[in-house]
């Protein structure tokens, strides 16, 4: 395929991406290795590793058993809440009360699915898609296992252009306890529409639990708009938070009455200290804290909230865009025997590039011996994972180009 006559050069993209300096407060930003794996694991911020020195001295080793405070005192005990508080202000456009951070994406689709069906009792049905990420269809078939469920699997048409309104209105129903859906796919990137399924879930008197691994700090999502009614989400891929990091779980406040999760641990009792004879949930979402909260492993993730504060959402999904064009378009000038695996259209696409070929695999395994390092998705997906503040249009072209000449010498 020919180059395209247009095509800006990398090094003129990245001179004129007015976020481009962020780049440098990252860890390892000055190294040659390419890294195109953000949406997997983010970079740590710089400041993170003083944020950590300096929550070991002084939290933890100077207040000790002091730093948990009671509920409400602003200590440890409240930081599920508040850094909650933080990540539905910046990046998912929820009000406050809503959002709860703590254990893994798995565990809170476990709690979420069972509240799901609980707030809709004598349903019978979930709905998901046959292209969710594992965990997800996992968890989901445990679910139905222990609540006497049925699965419902879309299996979408076309894998780029993901779940549609219209596939869900065609197998929901009144017996549809819940849709779960991935707002952003794993492996296509394609972006899935949040507000319009709602609408034609709710139309049947059903749920929906967004996945939101994938989109949560590279794109703006206005949860309370959308009428989702719960969510869950990964902080260590464009929150970077780091490797198991907690996670995130959303609760709109319409549903907290009745929401009723089955890990029911004593953090979130309406009164832990009291230590009584039965569970009584506390308030909105703070039931849904199950055992004590990770509270060094929350730290990282406020270095990243403040970074999209200072940046705003919206500026990282324009540089998001125009990462995932450039690496769609350098595929097609330099991979051209590759076919893109992910929505053409840039509105439909969230935060990655996948490109398919039969021997990405190889091409993969290549990559990683020569420090450059995306990702591999079955079938045949080189997952290029770009994090709008810490990868270049440079880093992008250098392993697209690297993909090129592994693939090219390959027997
Ligand atoms: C869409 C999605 N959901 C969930 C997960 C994983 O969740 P956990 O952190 O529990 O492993 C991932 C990535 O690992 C993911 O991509
Ligand atoms: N969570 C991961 C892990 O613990 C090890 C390796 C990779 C991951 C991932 O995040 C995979 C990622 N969610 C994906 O979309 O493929």
């Amino acid at each position: 395929m020919s180059t395209s006559p247009d095509l800006v050069p990398a090094h003129a993209l990245d001179a004129a991406d007015p976020l481009a300096a962020h780049r440098d407060r990252f860890v390892g930003a000055e190294q040659p290795l390419v890294y195109l794996d953000g949406n997997s694991l983010g970079r740590p911020l710089r400041v993170t590793g003083e944020r950590l020195r300096s929550f070991v001295d002084e939290e933890w080793g100077g207040r000790l058993i002091r730093g948990w405070g009671d509920v409400g005192e602003g200590g440890w005990m409240d930081l599920p809440l508040t850094l909650g508080d933080r990540i539905a202000r910046t990046c998912l456009g929820a009000a406050p009360g809503q959002v709860v951070v703590g254990d893994s994406t798995t565990v809170n689709l476990y709690k979420l699915l069972h509240a799901a069906a609980a707030l809709r009792p004598g349903r019978t049905e979930v709905v998901l898609s046959a292209d969710d990420f594992p965990t997800d269809r996992y968890v989901a078939e445990s679910v139905a296992r222990e609540r006497g469920l049925h699965l419902v699997w879309i299996e979408p048409a076309e894998p780029t252009t993901g779940v549609t309104d219209d596939e869900v209105a065609a197998v929901v129903g009144e017996q549809t306890a819940v849709v779960l859906l991935s707002h952003v796919a794993y492996r296509s990137a394609a972006i899935a529409p949040l507000a319009a399924v709602a609408e034609v879930a709710h139309e049947v008197g059903a749920l929906v639990l967004a996945d939101l691994s994938h989109s949560v700090g590279v794109l703006p999502v206005q949860l309370d708009r959308t009428g989702v009614d719960l969510a869950v989400g990964c902080t260590y891929k464009f929150l970077n938070g780091g490797p198991g990091a907690p996670a995130l779980a959303y609760v709109a406040a319409r549903h907290h009455a009745g929401l009723a999760q089955p890990v029911t641990g004593w953090m979130g009792h309406a009164d832990p200290f009291a230590m009584g004879p039965g569970y009584e949930p506390a308030p909105g979402v703070r039931r849904l804290v199950a055992g004590t909260p990770s509270v060094l492993s929350m730290q990282p993730v406020a270095d990243m909230l403040d970074l999209l504060d200072e940046v705003g959402i919206e500026a990282v999904r324009a540089k998001s865009v125009a990462l995932t064009t450039f690496a769609a378009d350098a595929g097609r000038r330099l991979l051209p025997d590759a076919r893109l695996g992910s929505p053409a259209d840039p509105e439909r696409r969230g935060g990655h590039v996948t490109l398919l070929h039969p021997r990405m695999r190889e091409v993969v395994a290549g990559l990683w011996q020569r420090e450059v390092l995306p990702d591999y998705r079955d079938p045949g997906g080189l997952r290029l994972g770009l994090s709008p503040l810490s990868t270049s249009f440079a880093e992008v072209e250098a392993g697209i180009s690297a993909a090129a000449e592994v693939l090219a010498g390959l027997a």
